[in-house]
């Protein structure tokens, strides 16, 4: 019983194209259109994050290698987007499935109007019946404002939509202690506990295909984006998109990564996951207990050291003293003023700064646990 859930599905260019010719996995990708068609009719709500632009892009160039050169990777990415699309709409529109394409870049998640618009859109299109099909906008996105990868925006749109499930389809059945083309005895993984996500040790190497980008460490990276905005998210092989079916109903398919309950609000989710953090503030122990226990603002007492160039209202990351990141929030002073205030009680503001400012650094409601590093 799905009572209208809503599940993103991520599909690598690994699982699009064959590893070595770059040819499209026709069958594969029909599999997919298939098991997501019959989702939707299901009731699910239904969201496809594809990769493939720059695979399919070098397919049609007669590239035999991805480009590195920034300029060239966007203009093939351009060339493979609109063949991706076609693809897609000639096989869902062949099951009477209408589809979208909504190509996005880390700048519309950034602004909260932006990011409340592109709720509202994923929400219309879900009324008219419609799957969003979305990628990076490679051709628009530079450096210091992309994505990077599409496990990390698959784990930021399920974040924004407040998913229920986000599959991860690759060219490996679940996540292993090690590589295990490179590593046999590598032992698989078949759940991941909330709790144990922060101290997972796996070597999780790069991509193992020409064609991909993530590999392993950027899916356990959106592991920890999704499950910490409550989003379950699974593993699995791409080859066999109807084992999305199978798990939704129960199967133990793949790795599970259990999430958290979902308490954050979609305001503070856009402060956790949409915002790109500009500094990070490092905390002693008692700041620590007091926000992520105590769920207290952020005072410049337990300030310890800050870091970066940043300005009143930018999101920065809180660290604890060892450096691991606890929690992100929208700051009231700028990096220079904070690092004035560190250490100083709350009463002296005003004359350090020479003005009536906040009593506090960081206001509880401007402030998203992320994980409690006790
Ligand atoms: N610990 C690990 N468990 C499973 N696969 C791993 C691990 N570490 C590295 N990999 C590699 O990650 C690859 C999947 O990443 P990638 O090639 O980027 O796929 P995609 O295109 O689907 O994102 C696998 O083919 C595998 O070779
Ligand atoms: N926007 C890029 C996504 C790159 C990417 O993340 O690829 P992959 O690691 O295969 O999921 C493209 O479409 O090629």
């Amino acid at each position: 019983m799905n009572d209208r859930q809503t599940i993103v599905i991520k599909i690598g260019t690994s699982s699009l194209t064959h590893p070595t010719t770059g040819q499209l996995a026709l069958s594969t990708i029909a599999t997919l259109v298939e098991t997501l068609t019959q989702l939707r009719q299901m009731g699910y709500r239904v969201v496809l994050v594809s990769s493939g632009a720059v695979g399919i892009g070098c397919s049609r160039l007669n590239l035999t290698e991805r480009p590195k050169k920034m300029s060239l990777k966007q203009a093939v990415a351009a060339v493979g987007q609109g063949r991706l699309m076609r693809i897609y709409d000639d096989l869902f529109s062949g099951l009477g499935q209408a589809i979208a394409q909504i190509l996005l870049t880390r700048r519309e998640l950034m602004d909260r109007s932006c990011y409340v618009n592109a709720y509202n859109t994923f929400e219309e299109l879900f009324e008219l019946g419609v799957i969003p099909v979305v990628n990076e906008n490679d051709t628009v996105a530079v450096d210091e404002l992309k994505f990077g990868d599409n496990d990390t925006l698959s784990a930021l749109v399920a974040s924004l939509i407040e998913a229920d499930w986000l599959f991860i389809l690759t060219d490996v059945d679940r996540l292993y202690s090690a590589d295990p083309r490179l590593f046999p005895h590598a032992q698989p993984i078949s759940l991941v506990r909330w709790s144990e996500l922060a101290q997972l040790q796996v070597e999780a190497g790069s991509s193992g295909s020409q064609w991909g980008t993530g590999g392993m460490a950027t899916k356990l990276a959106a592991a920890r984006i999704a499950t910490s905005a409550g989003v379950k998210m699974v593993i699995t092989s791409g080859k066999k998109p109807e084992n999305i079916s199978k798990i939704l109903q129960g199967e133990e398919l793949g790795t599970q990564f259990e999430p958290q309950p979902r308490t954050e609000n979609a305001r503070k989710r856009w402060i956790a996951y949409g915002l790109l953090p500009m500094g990070q503030l490092y905390l002693d122990e008692g700041a620590v207990k007091a926000i992520c226990i105590g769920g207290k603002s952020l005072l410049a007492a337990g300030i310890i050291n800050v870091k970066g160039d940043f300005t009143a209202s930018d999101a920065v990351q809180l660290c604890d003293r060892q450096g691991n990141e606890i929690a992100r929030g929208l700051v009231n002073y700028s990096s220079n003023e904070i690092e004035r205030l560190k250490g100083q009680r709350s009463e002296v503001i005003p004359k350090l700064l020479g003005y009536e400012g906040a009593e506090t650094v960081i206001h509880r409601d401007n402030l998203v646990i992320l994980s409690v590093s006790m």
